[in-house]
């Protein structure tokens, strides 16, 4: 399917001048595959940090949780994201952890344009059930482990510049969604009134 509004998203590009659109939410929200569509209507590079930090430890995300522990794949994530966020204009799909950071929440503040998948828990289980790989899921309650991260992390989420609710629809219908809302964020928003300009 193709993109609803190429001007839109070119408008969008424009104003982003330079700036990356970093992709923030709970796995299985839609920042990898969502992230992916977005970047192709914005004419922008994907990135996705995941798979830099796979890259930068030569192992999988997994891997890396099983053998030096969460505390230091946080010191890896948090490492690259810096890197990454001074990469310029791009869409960058963050790990789900990565907003829960205080210094790279700042870094994406002061960089970049957050832009939070929100999305419910059934459609995040339904989701996530698809792949086994990820490895806070490899628990004996998923979805309990999944309620838990919810509520730590959605009123730190919610700091977001542009929220999107993360609905049962196509990806193309969610990137396309996504384009509106940065339109609405970067275009027609006043910052002094939060409502349409001028
Ligand atoms: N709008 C959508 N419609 C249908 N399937 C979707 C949609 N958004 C995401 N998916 C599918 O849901 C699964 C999880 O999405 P994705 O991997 O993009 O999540 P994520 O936010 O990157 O998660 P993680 O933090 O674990 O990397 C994938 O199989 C993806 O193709
Ligand atoms: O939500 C999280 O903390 C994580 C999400 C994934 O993207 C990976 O970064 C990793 O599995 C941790
Ligand atoms: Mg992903």
């Amino acid at each position: 399917m193709t993109e609803k509004s190429p001007d839109m998203a070119k408008q969008v590009a424009d104003r982003l001048n330079g700036r990356p659109v970093v992709l923030i939410g709970l796995m299985g929200a839609g920042k990898s595959a969502i992230g992916r569509k977005l970047a192709a209507r914005l004419e922008l590079p994907f990135i996705d940090a995941d798979h830099e930090i796979e890259e930068a430890a030569s192992m999988s995300v997994a891997d890396i949780f099983e053998h030096y522990g969460e505390a230091e794949f946080r010191r890896l994530e948090a490492s690259v994201m810096t890197r990454l966020l001074g990469a310029g204009a791009t869409v960058l799909a963050t790990g789900g952890g990565a907003f829960m950071n205080a210094d790279t929440r700042a870094a994406i503040g002061a960089a970049g344009v957050s832009v939070w998948l929100s999305a419910d828990l059934d459609l995040l289980m339904a989701r996530v059930s698809r792949k086994a790989t990820r490895p806070l899921l490899r628990a004996p309650d998923p979805r309990a482990v999944m309620q838990k991260l919810m509520d730590e992390r959605y009123p730190v989420y919610a700091t977001a510049d542009v929220t999107v609710i993360s609905r049962d629809v196509g990806k193309d219908e969610m990137a396309d969604t996504v384009v509106e809302a940065l339109h609405y964020h970067l275009c027609l928003k006043t910052p002094e009134t939060g409502t349409i300009g001028p």
